[in-house]
Order: structure tokens, then C-alpha cells, then sequence
């Protein structure tokens, strides 16, 4: 697919993070799309809040917000010593990899961190700000890589069905699976978007028709419950989704009700895409069995915006991802290159390990 199809810039409209150089500035997620605000974090602690609260969320997105926790971690510091500027800023990555267990992005981030730091002199402090700012550009570029990668693998006249938040506010910009729709659309491959709603933190409701309509993308909103459904009327070809772990076989970690999306449409004959960069890929990791899956407080079940919806006394059980068999992903997409029927091997013969 030509790159000049797509006039990236009109993408940035939407920018979860801003840089200060005294701050983070982060677009708060958990009240769009009706306000618009931005939520200053000056410590790493505060960033790490920030992403176990979901003021910021994505995989990439709380790998990158990371590594300007160490960035603002390290402006309290008066060593000129790297070595010893590592040692002290050690406890601050360990509190900022705690805000959240299933992403890989968020060790990935914090070890190229540790990586400046172990080559860097005097300028330690300089050596982080241009390893955030490089975590960050990277994301941006392999995004804009990925869409023309997974576009070129969509029929022109496809629908296709999305879930959960893959777009700028889950990355550096453009977006992962929603990178892939903007680009798809842009060629004119993709006729028909469709987003579940994403329950219980609806990412899909509130976020991605709302970045989509942003675009002037006319997606469509559905039920979670409405996707098999949809599936067997056959308006969708595709279903592309991101990713927050894949393994070294390719089963992948992502939002919770990932895993029936792909039961039927293998069932319905409609192919599965997961879109995400290298970042997200966790080659020491064999299987999805060994994944960590987050649960979350049971209140965003029985409550919405504070006010319970549930009779008292009832229980609810709130894991907010799950592991999709890579036998039931018909490609893998990344800034390195498609896998198409991920396995072991498959995933060895581009990622090594
Ligand atoms: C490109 S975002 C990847 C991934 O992150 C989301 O989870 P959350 O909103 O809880 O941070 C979702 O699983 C996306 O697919």
C-alpha cells in the first residue's frame, strides 16, 4: 500500500500524553469524551497512580507515560553518577511496573530505561529525557508502519469489527488496530467500522467511536453481546483488535472478551488480525497460560460513576483481559513484518528467541 495514501497528520488531533519538561501532562481517559482534561503527574508515584487508575490506558500508552516517570523520577536526584542514579531510582520502576500486571509494555519501556541509564555518563538525566522521547517516536512510526501493513491485507469493500480502545489514545498517535481502520479506510479497502462496546470500562463506547468520529470515520456502536450476531449477518470480513502480551507461540493477551470475539469468527469465517508493535511481544513468555490476567475492583460492575446499578450483596468477578489461542489468529501484525498463522516458529523465524 502506498504511504502517501494517508495524510497522517490530520491523525493528531487526539494526544493522550504531553511532555512539559517539568510534568507529564496526561488527557484524562476515565471522563472523555464529554470532558476534556488534562491531569499534570511531577513524580514517577504519580504516573504509576495515574496508570493503575486508567487516567491513562493502552498498552503502549502506559509504557511510554513510564518512561517519563523515570524521566521525572530522575529530576529529584543530585548524583551525576548513572550507576548510582540507577540504583536510586530503582524502587520508582519497581512502583511504576506494579500499576499494572498484563501489559509487557510496561517492563519492556522501564528496561530500555535502565538501558540509557546503564550507558549513560555524567548527562544520565539527558540520556533518559532522549530515551523517552525515542520510546515515544518509535511508537508513533511503528503504528503508522503497521496500518499500511495490515490495510494491505484487507479486501476493498471489507467490514470490519474492532474492540476495546487501538487508536491515539492507546499509543503515541494513529493507533495500533485502529491504525489499520484509518488506513484501511483511507484506501478505500474498509467500507464498514464497526466497535463493540467494551463493557465494563466501555473504551469502545466512550473512546473509539468518539476518536473515530474525530476523523469523520461513521463507525457503528454494538453491544459486546451483539458480535457473534453481527458475525453470521456477514457484514464484517475482518476482526482487528490490539494486543498487551503476545507470546513466544503467539497467544495473545488482550481486553477482556477478546477470546469469544475470536471463537466466532472462527466459527463464522471471519479473520482475526491483532495489531501491535514489537514492544508488545514477549518472547520469554511461552504461552498465554503463564500470562498474569488484571482484575479489576468488582464497583466498575455494580457501579456506574459511583452510584451502584446492582442489588447490594451481589458479588461480580472483574478480570479485564484474556488470552485468544494463537490457533485462533489468522495474522499478527507489527512494525516488523506479518505473521500469518502465528506459532512457535512462526513467531522464532521474525522475532527470534
Ligand atoms: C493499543 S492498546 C492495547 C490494548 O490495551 C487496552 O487495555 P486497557 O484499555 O485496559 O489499557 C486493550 O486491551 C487494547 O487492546
Amino acid at each position: 500500500m502506498k504511504d502517501n495514501a494517508i495524510d497522517y497528520d490530520r491523525y493528531d488531533h487526539v494526544r493522550p500524553i504531553r511532555w512539559t519538561g517539568d510534568a507529564l501532562e496526561l488527557l484524562d481517559q476515565r471522563v472523555l469524551p464529554f470532558t476534556v482534561v488534562h491531569e499534570a503527574c511531577r513524580s514517577s508515584d504519580e504516573v504509576a497512580e495515574a496508570i493503575r487508575a486508567l487516567t491513562v490506558r493502552g498498552a503502549p500508552a502506559i509504557g511510554i507515560a513510564a518512561a517519563w516517570g523515570v524521566v521525572l523520577a530522575g529530576h529529584g536526584l543530585e548524583t551525576g553518577d548513572p550507576a548510582e542514579a540507577a540504583r536510586q531510582l530503582e524502587p520508582a520502576m519497581q512502583r511504576l511496573n506494579a500499576a499494572r500486571p498484563t501489559a509487557v509494555n510496561l517492563a519492556w519501556a522501564l528496561a530500555r530505561m535502565r538501558g540509557a541509564l546503564a550507558n549513560a555518563g555524567a548527562d544520565w538525566r539527558e540520556a533518559l529525557e532522549r530515551e523517552a522521547r525515542a520510546i515515544e517516536s518509535e511508537d508513533l512510526a511503528a503504528n503508522r508502519a503497521m496500518g499500511r501493513a495490515g490495510a494491505a491485507l484487507i479486501d476493498a469493500g471489507s467490514g470490519v469489527l474492532t474492540h476495546c480502545n487501538t487508536g491515539s489514545l492507546a499509543t503515541a498517535g494513529f493507533g495500533t488496530a485502529l491504525g489499520v481502520i484509518r488506513a484501511g479506510v483511507a484506501d478505500n479497502r474498509i467500507e464498514r467500522v464497526f466497535a463493540t462496546e467494551t463493557r465494563p470500562w466501555n473504551q469502545g463506547a466512550r473512546l473509539t467511536v468518539w476518536e473515530l468520529g474525530q476523523d469523520g470515520i461513521d463507525a457503528t456502536l454494538i453491544a459486546d453481546a451483539a458480535a457473534s450476531h453481527l458475525m453470521k449477518t456477514g457484514q464484517v470480513q475482518w476482526v482487528i483488535v490490539g494486543a498487551d502480551r503476545i507470546c513466544a507461540n503467539g497467544d495473545t493477551a488482550n481486553k477482556i472478551g477478546t477470546y469469544q470475539l475470536a471463537i466466532a469468527a472462527k466459527h463464522h469465517g471471519v479473520k482475526f488480525m491483532v495489531v501491535a508493535p514489537s514492544s508488545t511481544v514477549d518472547m520469554g513468555t511461552a504461552s498465554g497460560d503463564a500470562i498474569e490476567i488484571e482484575e479489576r475492583d468488582a464497583a466498575e460492575l455494580l457501579a456506574f460513576r459511583g452510584k451502584r446499578v446492582v442489588a447490594e450483596g451481589v458479588r461480580a468477578w472483574n478480570p479485564v483481559f484474556d488470552v485468544t489461542p494463537h490457533a485462533l489468529i489468522d495474522a499478527i501484525v507489527t512494525e516488523r513484518g506479518v505473521v500469518l498463522r502465528p506459532d512457535a516458529d512462526a513467531m522464532r523465524a521474525l522475532f527470534g528467541g
